[in-house]
C-alpha cells in the first residue's frame, strides 16, 4: 500500500515541528508539504530541519494550491482564521482536514460544519487518547450525578497560550453538558469576577491558568455536599497530540464527508 501523503499546516508551531518529527517516526506516512502564512520566518527552510531533523526536501510555503497537489491529507494545528480558509479549499479539492486549532467562534465552526459537507474533516480540541477517554467519562459521571453536584473545569497551559478557555475544557464542558442533559451555551460560567453573586445551580464553571511551559492539564470536579471526585488529565508531551492527529489522518482518508471527532476516531462515541 502507498503512504499517507500529508501536509502540515501551521508547521512552524509547536504542534507543526511535533507532527514532521511524529511522520519521520511513524510507519506509511509521508510529509509531501508545509504550510506557513506569508509573512513566516520559516518560509523558504527545509521542514525537516525546521523540525531539528535531517533535511527532507519539503520547504515551507504560504502558496495553498501547489502544496496541496497529491495531497491525501491535510493536518492543521495554526490559527481559528486560517482553519476556516483551509477548510473551505480544501471542501473544494475533496482532500480530508484534521483540525487541532482551537479557539474557533460560533461562526467559524458554523463554516466548518459547511465544509465537512463536501469533504472528511475530524475536528479535536485534544487529539490525546487520554482526553477523549476523560471526556467520555466525564460524560457518565455527570450522567449519573443530579445537579447537588456542581462541574467545575479547571485548566492549565503554557504563557504562550493564546485561547481561552482551552479547547479541551469546551470539550469535556460540552461532554459534562451531554450527560446532564442541558445545553453547554446556557450553562457556562466564565471569568467570574468582583461580587459575582452565588453560584447559578446547574452551572458549569471554567477557571484557565497560564504560565511556565505546561503542556496543558485539565481537571473536571464535581463538588457535591460534603463530597467532590476529580478526574484529571495532564499532558507531558506534544508527541501525545501529534500521534492521535496523524490516527486521525489515517482513519479520515476515503471516508464520507462529515464532521467526526476523536470520539469517532478511537471508537469511543458509545463508552
Ligand atoms: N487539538 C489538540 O490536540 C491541540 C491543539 N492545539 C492548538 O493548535 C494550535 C497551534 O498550537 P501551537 O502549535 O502550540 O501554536 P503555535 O503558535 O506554536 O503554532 C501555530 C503556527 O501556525 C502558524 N500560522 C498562523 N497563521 C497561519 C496561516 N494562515 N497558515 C499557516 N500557518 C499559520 C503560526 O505562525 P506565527 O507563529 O508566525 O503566527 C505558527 O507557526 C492552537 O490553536 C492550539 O490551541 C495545540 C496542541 C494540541
Ligand atoms: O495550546 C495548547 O498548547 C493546547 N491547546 C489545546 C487546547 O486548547 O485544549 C490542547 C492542549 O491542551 C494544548
Amino acid at each position: 500500500m502507498s503512504d499517507l501523503r500529508i501536509v502540515i499546516a501551521g508547521a512552524g508551531g509547536r504542534m507543526g515541528r511535533t507532527l514532521i518529527k511524529a511522520i519521520s517516526e511513524a510507519g506509511g506516512l509521508v510529509l509531501v508539504g508545509a504550510l506557513e502564512h506569508s509573512g513566516s520566518a520559516h518560509l523558504g527552510e527545509d521542514a525537516g530541519l525546521m523540525a531539528g531533523l535531517r533535511a527532507d526536501g519539503v520547504t515551507v510555503e504560504s502558496d495553498v494550491a501547489p502544496t496541496l497537489n497529491g495531497a491525501d491529507v491535510v493536518v492543521d494545528f495554526s490559527s481559528p482564521g486560517a482553519s476556516v480558509r483551509l477548510a473551505e479549499r480544501l471542501a473544494e479539492a475533496g482532500i480530508a482536514h484534521v483540525i487541532g486549532t482551537t479557539g474557533f467562534s460560533h461562526a467559524d465552526n458554523a463554516a466548518i460544519a459547511a465544509a465537512a459537507r463536501r469533504t472528511p474533516v475530524v475536528k479535536s480540541g485534544n487529539m490525546s487518547l487520554g482526553v477523549n477517554l476523560l471526556a467520555a467519562l466525564t460524560r457518565r459521571v455527570a450522567a449519573t450525578l443530579d445537579e447537588s453536584f456542581d462541574i467545575e473545569i479547571v485548566e492549565m497551559h503554557h504563557n504562550k497560550k493564546v485561547d481561552a478557555p482551552s479547547g479541551t475544557a469546551l470539550l469535556l464542558g460540552e461532554a459534562a453538558a451531554q450527560g446532564r442533559g442541558c445545553e453547554l451555551s446556557t450553562s457556562s460560567e466564565r471569568g467570574r469576577d468582583g461580587v459575582t453573586g452565588a453560584r447559578k445551580p446547574g452551572a458549569i464553571g471554567f477557571a484557565s491558568l497560564r504560565g511556565g511551559s505546561v503542556v496543558g492539564e485539565h481537571m473536571v470536579i464535581f463538588a457535591g455536599p460534603s463530597e467532590r471526585i476529580e478526574l484529571a488529565h495532564k499532558a507531558e508531551d506534544r508527541m501525545i497530540f501529534a500521534r492521535g492527529a496523524l490516527a486521525a489522518a489515517r482513519w479520515a482518508k476515503g471516508r464520507e464527508p462529515g464532521l467526526y471527532s476523536m470520539a469517532d476516531v478511537l471508537g469511543l462515541s458509545d463508552f
